[in-house]
């Protein structure tokens, strides 16, 4: 699903994600151990900061995929894939590794991560019900058909007032 095509706009302000990452660390603190944390950049970089704080993980690795190109899919391209050393530091089929992005939506670059690290565990802070089931571990769920704003990619403007028509 597209911007153009998400009938839902999904705003998430800064307080609103460091919430919603800390509940995942919660929920990720018991689902351990973890050796080393992942994240997929770009957006689970974010995430990934506030859970390796919360979880107390210093070992951290990116994995590098890219797709949409703003809001369109494109061909799934894996930049950087994971470094020996911390293939090494997460075991066989990384199955120490915690591997953190900000959401899952069709579930593609999820089902690339899992081939690059099928032991590994795979959180994201949101899903859409399309890539729910690659992903152990998420926080909130919003429809197939929204649209989620984050804070890094979003900034205060002008709102008309709902009886001239805004959303
Ligand atoms: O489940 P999917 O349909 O694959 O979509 C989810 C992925 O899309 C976004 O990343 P994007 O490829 O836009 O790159 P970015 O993280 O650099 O913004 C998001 O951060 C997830 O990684
Ligand atoms: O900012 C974003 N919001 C989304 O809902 C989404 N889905 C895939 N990629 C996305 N990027
Ligand atoms: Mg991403």
């Amino acid at each position: 699903m597209s911007e153009e095509t998400a009938r839902k706009p999904f705003p998430v302000s800064w307080d609103q994600f460091h919430r919603d990452a800390r509940a995942l660390a919660w929920r990720l603190n018991g689902a351990g151990p973890f050796q080393a944390l992942v994240a997929v950049t770009r957006g689970g970089l974010v995430p990934a900061a506030i859970v390796a704080r919360e979880i107390g993980l210093r070992v951290i690795d990116t994995l590098c995929v890219a797709s949409y190109d703003h809001t369109t899919q494109g061909e799934m391209q894996v930049l950087k894939g994971l470094s020996d050393a911390i293939m090494k530091v997460g075991g066989e089929g990384g199955k120490g590794l915690l591997i953190v992005d900000d959401l899952v939506d069709t579930g593609k670059t999820a089902r690339v991560v899992r081939q690059i690290a099928p032991k590994a565990h795979i959180a994201a802070v949101y899903a859409k019900p399309m890539g729910k089931p690659l992903v152990d571990t998420f926080i909130t769920e919003v429809s197939q058909d929204t649209w989620i704003f984050f804070p890094w990619d979003t900034g205060l403007s002008f709102q008309p007032p709902i009886r001239d028509g805004a959303a």
